[in-house]
């Protein structure tokens, strides 16, 4: 049986899996590009915590989505290098995810920017 692995050995893991998506993932980059102006622009704004409680959650969800999206890709392709219409669907899909919780992202800061940058602009 395998043994038991520490705790820091499953945080190393989950770093190294993070650094694998980042450095072969050009959406991944993307991402976290995108999250790091959100949160600069959040800090401008001086949004309230809450809201930038909110912006932590969908960016997380974003992040996620896209490691999970990396993790099946990788699985996919090890078990079906060939076309397959269900490699297909597994990708397609995935993607989807992705998509979804970068759409959902979009729209919960377009909310929460709204008012602090129309007044912004209205000084
Ligand atoms: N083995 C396969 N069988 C069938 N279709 C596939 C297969 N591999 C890839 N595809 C199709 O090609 C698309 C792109 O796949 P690919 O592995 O290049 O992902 P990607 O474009 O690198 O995704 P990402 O931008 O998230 O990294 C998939 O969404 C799927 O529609």
């Amino acid at each position: 049986m395998k043994p038991a692995s520490k705790w820091s050995d499953t945080f190393r893991y989950a770093a190294e899996g993070i650094v694998t998506a980042l450095k072969s993932e050009r959406n991944m980059k993307i991402h976290l590009l995108a999250a790091v102006a959100v949160l600069l622009a959040a800090a401008y704004f001086r949004l309230p915590g809450r809201d930038v409680a909110l912006l932590l959650i969908v960016i997380g969800l974003v992040i996620a989505a896209e490691l999970v999206n990396t993790a099946l890709e990788a699985v996919v392709d090890l078990v079906s290098p060939d076309w397959h219409p269900l490699a297909k669907t597994a990708k397609d899909t995935a993607a989807g995810a992705v998509l979804v919780a970068a759409i959902i992202a979009v729209c919960v800061g377009c909310l929460l920017f709204y008012e602090p940058v129309m007044a912004y602009f209205q000084q």
